[in-house]
């Protein structure tokens, strides 16, 4: 693992280890895959202002998250079943997330339970990501399960009443690996027939597209948990999350994965922090690959960003080592990013520190 230097270098390594059915599951996108693409090309037009001699020899990426601390403002996005990558699958990876002082998110639908990732990390900061099944019981259930273990906040994915189409998946098709189970439901339709497990298929059965924005305010007061309403894509959709209830706000297009053409999260994040940023924190995902990456996020006035493919590069290469290897790459991209920009602390990252190239062209300069 040394020479990887990058997350690029992950990502591509990682290809000769996956087989196509791994490297189609977890690499693809909806339809065209456009998105995928320009969540990655909407922080490259994304530009930085870096500020000079401004005395930043010591520098410091701390910060807090629901009031309690993270040691760098890099998080882990919900990703379904870790045991498809490395053996150790959601235990490696909530232990990396424990050593680097991070937040894990826990995917419903992950590969170890709940309570053998708590047993395997219990001092770490996790919250469990819950989809939208249609089992109003289970919901409840399975949050409540995670909540005496130790989870602090439910990630409710509101982008996701049924799975986008993913064509490199239908195309193969998709197989899950042998002894591969959804931990946390044991009786859900994959467990029960793994050999004709079919995404379509199973959102259908398991998915419920008649949810709407109460589902937040039943949820919280069901668990007394903060409830994070994640897939946000406009200002409008935000400030209905938070009249809902929702305590914080994640922006994200689940990895350009379910509508194909939307708009790159990066540019969505200024309308969703301006119109509810005063009132609740704001996170966000979507083809964060480098330490500016997260700087631009934090500058536009996210709290915190999050990663879902490059912790699954890292797991697939070198299991907790590689994932631990991937938020050390992107805390150390951000710390060199800060002091080349001039800022001491991740308080001190303001919008002035970034620009669009579109907004650097209409610029008028006065000296
Ligand atoms: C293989 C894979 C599985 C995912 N599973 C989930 C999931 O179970 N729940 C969820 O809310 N989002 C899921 N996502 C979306 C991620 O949480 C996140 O939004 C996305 O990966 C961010 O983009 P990035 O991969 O470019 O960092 C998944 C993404 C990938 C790539
Ligand atoms: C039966 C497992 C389905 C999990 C889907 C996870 C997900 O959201 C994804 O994008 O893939």
């Amino acid at each position: 693992m040394d020479k990887l230097v990058c997350i690029k270098d992950f990502m591509l390594a990682v290809e000769n280890i996956w087989d196509s059915n791994l490297n189609a599951y977890y690499n693809c996108g909806a339809d065209d895959e456009i998105t995928v693409q320009e969540n990655r090309d909407a922080f490259i037009r994304w530009k930085l202002r870096p500020r000079l001699l401004r005395g930043v020899s010591k520098r410091s990426l701390f910060t807090t998250v629901l009031g309690k601390p993270v040691n760098f403002p890099v998080g882990i996005a919900p990703t379904a079943m870790h045991q498809m990558a490395h053996p150790e699958g959601e235990l490696a990876t909530a232990r990396a997330a424990d050593n680097s002082g991070t937040i894990f998110i826990q995917s419903l639908h992950s590969t170890y339970s709940i309570e053998e990732v708590a047993h395997a990390a219990p001092n770490s900061r996790k919250w469990l990501q819950m989809a939208l099944i249609k089992d109003r019981n289970k919901m409840i259930e399975v949050a409540l399960r995670a909540k005496r273990v130790g989870f602090e906040a439910i990630v409710l994915s509101v982008d996701t009443c049924t799975f986008g189409i993913r064509r490199n998946i239908r195309r193969l098709p998709f197989k899950l690996p042998a002894g591969i189970r959804l931990a946390n439901l044991e009786e859900d339709e994959m467990n029960v027939n793994p050999d004709g497990f079919n995404f379509t298929q199973h959102s259908e059965l398991t998915l419920d597209c008649g949810a709407t924005w109460d589902l937040i305010q039943f949820l919280k007061s069901a668990t007394d948990m903060p409830i994070i309403a994640k897939g946000i894509q406009t200002f409008e959709d935000a400030v209905l999350a938070v009249n809902n209830g929702a305590d914080a706000i994640f922006v994200s297009n689940h990895g350009g994965r379910q509508l194909d053409g939307v708009i790159p999260t990066i540019d969505i994040l200024q309308e969703v922090v301006e119109s509810v940023g005063e009132h609740v924190e704001v996170y966000v995902d979507g083809g964060v690959m480098r330490g500016s990456d997260v700087f631009k996020a934090i500058a536009i006035g996210a709290k915190m960003a999050f990663i879902g493919r490059p912790i699954l590069w890292g797991l697939g290469v070198g299991g907790q080592e590689g994932v631990q290897k991937v938020l050390n790459i992107l805390k150390e991209e951000l710390d060199i990013t800060m002091a080349l920009t001039g800022v001491r602390s991740v308080s001190e990252i303001s919008p002035e520190f970034v620009r669009t190239v579109t907004q650097l062209k209409t610029l008028k300069t006065k000296c």
